[in-house]
């Protein structure tokens, strides 16, 4: 492992270097805790722990430690295990220096075997810490990922809309929001099958995003139903882009085990004005699809009440 040291007594780090270097480790160090702030910012993905004197010259240990735990922040990947160490072992240091962000405590002069169990125990905690963050963000994306398509499913188009909506409203943006349908997307699954209406669901996503707008946010949002975020865009706008949508996810056959299968998608449109409450503005667009359906289908229809 990596090992940084700041201890301002050259015979106490020394002594620790030994014990640390017998152990395996690669040990680097530094002698106040300016020098470990500026050393921890340059190497900070390299090393795996530090061990902290808590009085040194210029910033005192556990002022240096208070500011890395504040650059790195409680959810970094790369937390990195503190050890520190005094000559007094009085109960309030331990304290304060665990309070400051240490792993844990060493006095004065350090026991070889002592040092040895902590580190194994700080680096086990700080694997530990590693694991659980990186099962968080895998199951942060599952919850807010539809599976078939990989788009923001409808709890996570939600929230993004509920942002966009916050600020279209602070920055006197406009903001507009479509939904689209797949035209008769049973008859695909009635004839060709459930694998073969998945296959179109995931094509016609990779078709959607592959001209996606940048800032511009599409989600799954029902099973054949999308649902498009459209900031900086009024609704004339967002018609014309819809209606480029439609024509691109209509003009080439959806090929699933060597059969054209031809789709159309409708579309309804509309712009948030300001004041709606979210299913409102969603309820508009569903209107607007409403119609587009029920006045023929493959079309674009805009709610502008
Ligand atoms: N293959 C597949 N089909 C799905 C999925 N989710 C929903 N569906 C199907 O989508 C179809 C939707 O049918 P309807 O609501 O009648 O709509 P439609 O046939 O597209 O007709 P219109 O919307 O009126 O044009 C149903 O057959 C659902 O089973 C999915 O994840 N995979």
């Amino acid at each position: 492992m990596n090992i940084l040291i700041a201890e301002d007594a050259p015979s106490d780090r020394m002594l620790l270097k030994l014990h640390l270097k017998k152990l395996g480790h690669t040990v680097y160090e530094v002698s106040d805790g300016n020098e470990l702030i500026s050393y921890f910012l340059e190497h900070e993905s390299e090393l795996d722990v530090l061990i902290v004197d808590l009085n040194m010259p210029n910033k005192s240990g556990v002022e240096a430690v208070s500011e890395i735990r504040a650059h790195q922040g409680s959810y970094a990947a790369n937390w990195i295990p503190i050890i520190f160490l005094s000559g007094s072992d009085a109960e309030d240091d331990i304290l304060y220096c665990i309070e400051a962000g240490a792993d844990a405590f060493l006095s004065k002069p350090v026991q070889h075997k002592v040092l040895l169990a902590k580190i194994i125990a700080v680096t086990r905690l700080a694997e530990m810490r590693k694991e659980l963050l990186i099962a968080n963000a895998r199951l942060k994306a599952l919850s807010t990922t539809d599976y078939l398509t990989n788009l923001p499913n409808r709890r996570a188009f939600e929230n993004a809309l509920k942002d966009e909506m916050g600020k279209s409203k602070r920055h006197d943006q406009p903001l507009s929001v479509a939904v689209l349908d797949i035209d008769h997307f049973k008859m695909i699954n009635d004839t060709y099958g459930h694998d073969a209406g998945d296959y179109v669901l995931k094509e016609l996503a990779n078709r959607l995003i592959s001209d996606q707008r940048s800032g511009d946010v599409f989600g799954r949002i029902g099973g054949e139903e999308f649902g498009l975020i459209l900031p900086h865009t009024n609704v004339r706008e967002a018609a014309i882009a819809c209606e480029r949508y439609r024509t691109l996810l209509s003009e080439q056959p959806y090929i699933y085990e060597s059969n054209d299968l031809d789709l159309t998608v409708s579309v309804g449109v509309c712009m948030y004005d300001g004041d709606e409450k979210q299913f409102e503005l969603i309820k508009r667009a569903d209107n607007a699809l409403y119609e587009a359906k029920n006045s023929g289908r493959n079309k674009v229809v805009i709610d502008d009440a």
